[in-house]
């Protein structure tokens, strides 16, 4: 009821945990937090908090025009409403590597257990579009260095992620990554991948976890988890997909209610109102006072 149970510190510390498993850990964005309470329920390992959806939300596209403010306003609503440790998308840092290490400090304060942190330039852009450029070594390892410095959890994850790969190929991600885990960082993320042996490639180049994204109508075929498991990818996010899944439902809602004048038809696509309550944990809020849940809703 209310938040999740478990503090900001034992999240991170279950996901260092999980990490050290060696099991695949899969993580669905959450587009809202409610999400994140749906993604907690069906079995997930955490929730991913993504650049991409954070600005389509807000209607604005991906080109970095989300401040720390709001990116950490959202992380810290959808952290705190899941047990599950969150992984937010920190873009480049949010400026120069002082600001870094203050967008590290003020994601912790929000509750996230990790973070990434890219090498694109500003205007950054979504990692599967064509024409990217991504900042020199020297610049990408002083933003990593100044984020590991800034962190005071050790728990907090920080992840790097390049976006080398579709600029200067694959040997070129593999170098960066070398570079990344040097200056500190605690997992590699390589962007748009083209197949599954270049997941390989990294992860056979470095000994820290590396994460595959899953997104979709990108640069990487969509590889099952039996697949990433098979080439050792140690994290899988989805990060996009609940809101391309609840965005697509929704305006298949649109044409049904123009089409068929009611939304019957649509009935069996939509979340009953007594699964909404049971997820939202409604019947716990007696505790405060036994006349809030006493009504039935049935299915
Ligand atoms: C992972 C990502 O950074 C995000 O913001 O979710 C995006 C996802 C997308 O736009 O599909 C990305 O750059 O890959
Ligand atoms: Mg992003």
């Amino acid at each position: 009821m209310l938040y999740a149970s478990l503090t900001a510190a034992e999240k991170r510390a279950n996901f260092r945990a999980e990490l050290a498993t060696g099991k695949l850990l899969r993580i669905p964005g959450a587009f809202n937090p409610l999400s994140a309470r749906l993604i907690e329920r069906k079995g997930f390992d955490g929730v991913y908090i993504s650049g991409a959806v954070l600005s389509a939300d807000l209607g604005l596209p991906d080109i970095g025009l989300t401040t720390l403010t709001e990116v950490a306003g959202r992380s810290q609503q959808i952290a705190r409403m899941t047990n599950l440790p969150a992984l937010v998308d920190a873009d480049t840092g949010f400026g120069e590597p002082m600001n870094v290490a203050r967008t590290v400090q003020t994601l912790e304060d929000a509750g996230v257990a990790g973070l990434h942190i890219e090498d694109q330039v500003n205007p950054k852009r979504c990692g599967h579009l064509d024409g990217k450029q991504v900042v020199d070594e020297d610049t990408v390892v002083k933003r990593i260095r100044a984020a590991v410095d800034g962190r005071r959890d050790p728990n907090l994850l920080i992840m790097a992620r390049t976006d080398i790969r579709a600029i200067d190929g694959l040997q070129a991600s593999i170098d960066r990554a070398k570079a990344l885990v040097d200056a500190g960082a605690d997992a590699i993320f390589p962007e748009a991948m083209r197949d599954l042996s270049e997941f390989e490639a990294v992860r056979a180049a470095i000994d820290v976890p590396v994460l595959a994204n899953m997104t979709e109508f990108g640069k990487s075929e969509l590889f099952t988890t039996q697949q990433l498991t098979d080439v050792g990818v140690n994290i899988v996010i989805y990060p996009v997909s609940l809101l391309r899944l609840a965005m697509g439902a929704a305006e298949r809602g649109l044409d049904t209610i123009t089409e068929h004048g009611s939304l019957t038809p649509m009935l069996g696509e939509m979340q009953h109102r007594a699964d909404l309550y049971e997820l939202l944990d409604y019947s716990s809020y007696n505790a405060f006072d036994d006349n809030i849940f006493n009504f039935q809703v049935t299915k």
